[in-house]
């Protein structure tokens, strides 16, 4: 049963580009990321069932678990978890797919609403944010850290923080009840697989000290 606390791994097809997916996810995970998220926006099925494959073959090497966004119907394939946004289909559909065990994840941007129907739903954690500038994700709608206190006061589920974390600006995040933090740029924007690693422990260290 994977703890739903610490670094939330998150890939990018970008970044990861010219044979860097697994060797950085690797990384990443022999430096403690246990939650690592398969997104690649493109449409490209075959690939996505391909890489989705090889990520599920290297996090059960390290007991990490695998989360599979937007797309319920390749989780339920592979057997392993989804991450859903607001268009991306129900997350009640993908709980009744998946089964009772799967982590399900939801998008809520800003709106404690969206998080309340997420916990109603079935999510097993509910995702605010950007808090901070997303080269990955410039447009999201921007979340505070009174959004977090909210959540941790009235739902019973753990919280994901998205968008611009950084080894600098996550720790206030930590302290208003982040249960975890989901990084793409500042984890795998780095120019060694040695580097992700550092970064990877560096971010579970902020939980340590909580
Ligand atoms: C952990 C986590 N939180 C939020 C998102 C964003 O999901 P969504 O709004 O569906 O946007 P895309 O990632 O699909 O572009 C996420 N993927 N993971
Ligand atoms: C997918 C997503 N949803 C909101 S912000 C974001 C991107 C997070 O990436 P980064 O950590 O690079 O800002
Ligand atoms: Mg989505």
């Amino acid at each position: 049963m994977t703890t739903l606390r610490g670094l939330y791994a998150i890939t990018d097809s970008q970044l990861l580009a010219g044979g860097k997916l697994l060797p950085y996810v690797e990384a990443a995970l022999n430096g403690g990321a246990r939650l690592l998220q398969y997104r690649d926006k493109s449409s490209d099925d075959a690939l996505h069932q391909r890489e989705a494959e090889a990520l599920l073959r290297l996090c059960e090497r390290y007991g990490a678990a695998l989360i599979i966004n937007d797309d319920a119907e390749l989780a339920a394939r592979l057997g392993v978890g989804v991450h859903l946004g607001q268009s991306d289909g129900s997350l009640a559909a993908a709980r009744a797919l998946l089964g009772p065990q799967a982590i399900i994840g939801g998008t809520c941007h800003a709106r404690f609403g969206l998080a309340q129907q997420a916990a109603k739903e079935g999510a097993s954690y509910v995702a605010f944010g950007r808090f901070f500038e997303s080269h990955t994700k410039p447009g999201a709608p921007g979340a505070t850290v009174e959004l977090l206190d909210q959540a941790k006061s009235h739902l019973q589920l753990p919280v994901v923080a998205i968008g611009g974390v950084t080894l600098e600006n996550a720790t206030p995040l930590i302290a208003h009840g982040a249960d975890m933090l989901a990084v793409v740029h500042a984890l795998f924007a780095a120019d060694s697989a040695a580097e992700v690693e550092r970064r990877a422990r560096a971010f579970g260290a902020l939980f340590a000290q909580d």
